[in-house]
């Protein structure tokens, strides 16, 4: 049932017919196709959360409608019958401690597969292969999670979404906290995933080196709308001062140099990767909001 994904004239308002409405979606239309990884950029609050929270139906559009294959989702779909969209599309969110619920590893990943009503064997030969697959050691089974440091607590909560076999991941930041070692540990895991099992990826990420490496489709998000879509070469096309840099060297005085010449105001702390993303999502037209 996987297929595309497609959003045709969505919008999204938080909070509506209420004083404190806010459109969180402005006429999105998007279509990611099967088997595709998708990276999502934008500013914080443009919208980027709430777009990815329709393709599993956590949020159903205000008006409009998202497609996943042939699995319709309007402001009318009801929680009765999300159960077959939610096997296939796994979320990944930003803090995996908030999607770990079991006292031991093992069970925390046997729980989706179990909830949907696999065997108690099943579920845990299911679990056992998600370890496998995201490189967890099989002696960590009866260990609990919240006691894993931040990179193997993140291979926890994938391999949960893996037990349920999903045919599209949604990473919303999976390696925020996380040192480069275990940043570049879990991108890894996700683009085997990609490449290996040919999941369909959605990644929102803040991490425009990622973007580059690993996306093969960018969506630019500002303000509710989709700004700009296209190859991460296209998208990036103009930003040859980024190029040059290789997105590798964000603390650099070789990088201050050429955000300088780029005319970006130079803040006199030591640059970050925030102004490095800061930085290209300006020059993308990707105002703040
Ligand atoms: N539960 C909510 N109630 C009201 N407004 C909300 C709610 N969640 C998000 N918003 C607003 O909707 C807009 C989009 O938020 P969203 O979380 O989708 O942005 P984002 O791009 O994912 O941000 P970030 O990068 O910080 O995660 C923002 O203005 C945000 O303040």
């Amino acid at each position: 049932m996987a297929g595309q994904i497609k959003f045709q004239n969505v919008n999204y308002v938080y909070h509506e017919d209420s004083p404190d409405a806010h459109q969180a979606l402005k006429d999105i239309n998007l279509t990611l196709t099967e088997g595709s990884f998708t990276a999502i950029i934008g500013h914080t609050g443009s919208g980027k959360s709430t777009l990815i929270q329709h393709i599993n139906a956590l949020i159903k559009p205000t008006s409009g409608e998202v497609s996943v294959g042939d699995y319709v989702i309007t402001h009318k779909t009801t929680n009765k019958n999300l159960r077959p969209l939610r096997q296939k599309v796994g979320m990944v969110f930003q803090f995996p401690e908030k999607q770990i619920f079991e006292e031991t590893v093992i069970k925390d990943i046997m729980f989706g597969p179990l909830n949907y009503g696999a065997t108690e064997a099943e579920a845990k030969q299911a679990a056992l292969n998600a370890m496998d697959l995201v490189g967890l050691p099989q002696q960590y089974q009866d260990q609990s999670p919240i006691d894993l440091s931040g990179g193997q607590m993140r291979r926890v909560a994938i391999a949960g979404v893996l037990a349920m076999n999903p045919s599209i991941l949604i990473l919303d930041e999976p390696t925020a906290g996380l040192d480069p070692r275990g940043h570049a540990d879990i991108m890894a895991l996700v683009a085997r995933l990609h490449d290996e099992m040919g999941i369909t990826i959605i990644l929102v990420t803040h991490q425009m080196d990622d973007v580059v490496q690993y996306a093969e489709q960018v969506v630019v998000m500002s303000h509710g709308e989709i700004t700009k879509q296209g190859s991460p070469q296209d998208i990036f096309a103009d930003l040859k001062w980024v190029r040059q840099m290789q997105l590798t060297l964000p603390t650099s005085a070789e990088f201050a140099e050429q955000l300088k010449l780029a005319g970006f105001p130079l803040p006199s702390r030591p640059l970050t990767l925030t102004d490095l993303t800061n930085a290209i999502l300006t020059e993308l037209g990707a105002n703040h909001g």
